[in-house]
């Protein structure tokens, strides 16, 4: 478990992480999300020692990160991968990481086994790729066997298949029970891999919410429905009471009523269906919506509803963008 309380981060007059309070529990993935400048590096440097707070306080498993005996044994985190020394073998680096924190000598093969590194353990890392710098950061974090571990953006540079792997390896990790804390730019990755997730912009906490629950509160969620017989389907929606919207391309959207509600109402009067499905935004539309007034740097875009970067985008309809009071 990693536990925040009011965790504080000031560069001069710049506060980077402002009054942070949230735990990472064990047995689960938990998402580290936040526009670029939102804090999330700065979090995680502070969880592990290497900046000190300016107010605030972080424990591992209670204790303070420079309280651990051996730290290595209770929390492995991959922030920078190419904080390895170049001149050394991967099997160099990983061995005086070893040796330094009392960890068996054994561990060295195997964490290279399980990154797929060991056809490659002698050779100096300075000529590993992205991709093999990602995975020999990784196994640096797996070394000690912790239970808790931090990866800051781990699929960086990893291929379709590396990807892939990092997602099965931190989702078996948490199966067994351990503590995993991820933050990545890939929304969709994410969407897969986390179970919950914390977002926050300008420093500040913004969610701490399953990733269920976050979707569904920062999205509009609707059905689809399509018939050969699209007005008369309208028509008899609307008679019901319930609002439904023809768009563009020949459908009908509902976003208050189920699919079921609405199968029987067409079943009930002999209406042909060749589409009734729920929709549901994705984790990107979620995000972009709540973290709209706290992104730091705009790209202009020629899109006019979105030429103001002082102001979130637009709700379209149809494309998940309506903000939904929470719980509804
Ligand atoms: N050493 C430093 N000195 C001054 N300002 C800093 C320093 N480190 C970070 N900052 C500032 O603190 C804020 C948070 O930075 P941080 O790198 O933690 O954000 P982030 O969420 O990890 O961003 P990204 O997604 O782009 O990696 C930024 O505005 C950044 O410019």
């Amino acid at each position: 478990m990693i536990e925040l309380e009011g965790l504080t981060k000031r560069y001069g007059d710049k506060t980077a992480v402002d009054q942070l309070s949230f735990q990472v529990r064990p047995g689960m993935v938990t998402g580290f999300l936040g526009p670029n400048g939102a804090g999330k590096s700065t979090t995680m440097r502070m969880m592990i020692g290497l900046d000190n707070p300016t107010g605030g306080s972080v424990r591992i498993d209670g204790k303070h990160y420079r309280d651990l005996a051996e730290p290595l044994k209770y929390i492995g985190a991959l922030l920078d991968a190419k904080a390895m020394h170049g001149g050394r073998s991967a099997y160099n680096n990983l061995l005086c990481l070893a040796q330094s924190n009392r960890i068996p000598t054994s561990r060295v093969s195997e964490v290279l086994d399980t990154v797929g590194l060991a056809p490659v353990a002698k050779k100096k890392s300075k000529g590993f790729s992205l991709g093999m710098g990602q995975r020999l950061g990784i196994a640096s974090a797996l070394l000690g066997n912790p239970e808790i571990l931090m990866f800051d953006e781990p699929v960086n540079g990893l291929d379709p298949e590396g990807i892939h792997w990092i997602r099965n390896l931190m989702k078996r990790l948490a199966s067994e029970g351990r503590t995993i804390f991820v933050s990545s730019h890939l929304m969709s990755e994410m969407a897969l891999t986390a179970d919950h997730l914390i977002v926050i912009g300008q420093g500040k906490l913004l969610a701490d919410t399953s990733m269920a629950d976050f979707i569904q509160q920062n999205s509009r969620s609707y059905v689809r429905l399509r018939s050969p017989q699209q007005e008369r389907l309208r028509d008899i929606i609307t008679e019901a009471g319930i609002t439904a919207v023809s768009v563009g391309d020949g459908s009908i959207e509902v976003d208050s009523a189920t699919s079921e509600q609405l199968g029987e109402l067409a079943a009930g009067h002999q209406i042909v269906l060749h589409e009734l499905s729920p929709q549901r935004a994705s984790l990107e539309e979620a995000f972009m919506q709540m973290t709209a007034g706290s992104v730091e740097y705009h790209a202009h875009s020629d899109d006019s509803e979105a030429a103001d970067p002082g102001l979130p985008p637009a709700p379209r309809w149809g494309q998940g963008s309506t903000k939904k009071n929470k719980g509804a």
